[in-house]
């Protein structure tokens, strides 16, 4: 059975199947320009989610990564509400976004942190919940909103 099926490779097709000798060689450079394609628009949303993250990072004072359900990030979110008021962090809901896993990953990889809440106040990691707290009993929280 095998013997059989590989006897009809397109070099071997009957004559009266009319596709040309070559039809396996067009076929090997079709799927070769696909997963070129694959890995090309694979790449290119990795990309999106690095630029996204860095550029929220960059164009504001305070960026909370968070999940809406997340009792830590509930903690963060109300400690910059009640103690910042003249301040509107950007708060990035994880779990509300189709890319959320993968912002977590590359989040991950530049911080080394994979949890939440993942707070940077002016460009620079401050970290999770219990950082952020410290940070703002220590009195660094207010110098780092304020530079
Ligand atoms: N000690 C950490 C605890 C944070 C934490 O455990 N966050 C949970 C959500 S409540 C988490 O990130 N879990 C993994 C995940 O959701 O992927 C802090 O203070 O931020």
């Amino acid at each position: 059975m095998l013997a059989r099926a590989s006897l009809l490779t397109a070099r071997n097709l009957p004559a009266r199947i009319n596709l040309p000798r070559s039809y396996s060689g067009a076929f090997i450079l079709f799927n070769l320009f696909s997963s070129a394609n694959h890995s090309a628009s694979s790449s290119k949303s990795i990309m999106s989610v690095q630029e996204f993250v860095d550029t929220a990072i960059d164009t504001h004072k305070i960026t909370v990564f968070s999940k809406s359900w997340c009792p830590y990030c509930k903690k963060t979110k109300a400690l910059f509400a009640a103690e910042f008021k003249d301040e509107e962090p950007y708060i990035i809901e994880l779990d509300e976004r189709a890319d959320g896993d993968e912002i977590q990953d590359y989040l991950a990889g530049k911080t080394g942190q994979r949890s939440v809440p993942n707070v940077f106040v002016n460009k620079q990691h401050v970290g999770g919940n219990d950082d952020t707290q410290a940070a703002f009993k220590k009195g660094e929280l207010k110098k780092l909103v304020h530079l």
